[in-house]
């Protein structure tokens, strides 16, 4: 039997993170009853119809009510609103966390709309997929990925650790992170990469009206990989780069000052610096390598076992 960790969880959006952070909660016996609620009338039929939580509810307050855990599972633009939304309707004692891919912003929309029992813990399951919605959640989603803390400085010690014993319950691997290095790591390693992938399919989408679709047909794998990553949903990621500007801004900046040197040694045919470059590129792969991560295997990205 498994220990229960939360009697009710509330989450609120009903797509992809949630939906799988239900289905993993279900697998793992961890919670008493999900509640779940989506603005829209649609996402919450589909939710009933596949029995994604256990009780889908037409008003945000109503699904929290009572609740000790709610997940807000919306993008990130709209956490603020649903947390004012929510507020008045929360229980003393309970803990508000989001799985939103930004924390700072979040953090700043949030807190200020906190009653003064309720206590608020960013997380963020560093696992997805391109597709969105009720239907696309599955329970495996986290097995093995990072879920990255991110606590406040005013965090209490015991909602931190319930939390990360939760997520562990879910198949993650935890981490603790401050909420600024977060965002600049999460710039690095995911939302400039995307940004790269939904300019790369842009422009070759502009070609293809001269290359009479040759782009897309001999496309090989590097590119159908831009093509999935660029196939995210287009609110989530609009939001993720209004939301972390800054932290986006500065790598975007030093990839295009590379990107221009780059372009500067093809132009005078300086082979050396391309080589050396693409020399230290490969290492670096190497090294990931190395370190228990097969790049081509398609758990790439998870976090090594340790036991
Ligand atoms: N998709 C991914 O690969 C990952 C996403 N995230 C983060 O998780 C959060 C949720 O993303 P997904 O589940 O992928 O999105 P999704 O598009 O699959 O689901 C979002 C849900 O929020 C609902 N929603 C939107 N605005 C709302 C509002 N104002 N009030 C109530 N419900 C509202 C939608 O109806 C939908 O049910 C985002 O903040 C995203 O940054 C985190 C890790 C990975
Ligand atoms: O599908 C992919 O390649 C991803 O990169 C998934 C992903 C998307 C957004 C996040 O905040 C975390 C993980």
């Amino acid at each position: 039997m498994s220990e229960i960790l939360y009697n009710r969880v509330a989450l609120i959006g009903l797509g992809l993170i949630a939906g799988s952070m239900s289905l993993a909660m279900r697998r793992a016996g961890v919670v008493g009853e999900i509640t779940g609620y989506a603005r829209s009338p649609e996402t919450r039929d589909t939710a009933r119809e596949i029995n994604l939580v256990d009780r889908v509810c037409d008003t945000a307050a109503d699904a929290v009510k009572d609740a000790d855990l709610i997940v807000l599972a919306v993008p990130v633009g709209a956490m603020g609103a649903v947390m004012a939304e929510i507020a008045p309707a929360l229980k003393a004692g309970a803990l508000v966390t989001d799985v939103g891919s930004v924390k700072k912003s979040i953090f700043e929309a949030v807190t200020p709309l906190l009653p003064h029992d309720v206590s608020f813990v960013g997380t963020h399951p560093m696992a997805g997929t391109e597709h969105s919605g009720p239907r696309a959640g599955f329970a495996e989603l986290f097995d093995g990925r990072w879920c990255l803390i991110v606590p406040p400085d005013s965090a209490n010690e015991a909602d931190v650790v319930a939390l990360e014993r939760f997520w562990r319950a879910l198949g993650a691997t935890t981490e603790r992170m401050d909420m600024d290095h977060h965002d600049l790591v999460c710039a690095v390693v995911s939302h400039t990469p995307h940004l790269i992938a939904y300019t790369m399919v842009g422009v070759a989408d502009d070609l293809s009206r001269v290359t009479d679709q040759e782009v897309i047909k001999f496309s090989a794998a590097g590119f159908r990989d831009f093509t999935r990553i660029a196939a995210s949903d287009p609110t989530m990621w609009r939001d993720v780069f209004l939301e972390n500007k800054d932290a986006t801004l500065e790598i975007l900046g030093r990839f295009t000052e590379e990107l221009f040197a780059l372009q500067r040694a093809i132009r005078q045919g300086d082979g050396e610096h391309l080589y050396d470059y693409f020399t230290r590129t490969r290492t670096i792969r190497r090294g990931i390598i190395e370190a228990g991560q097969d790049t081509d295997a398609p758990d790439f990205g998870r976090a090594k076992k340790t036991e």
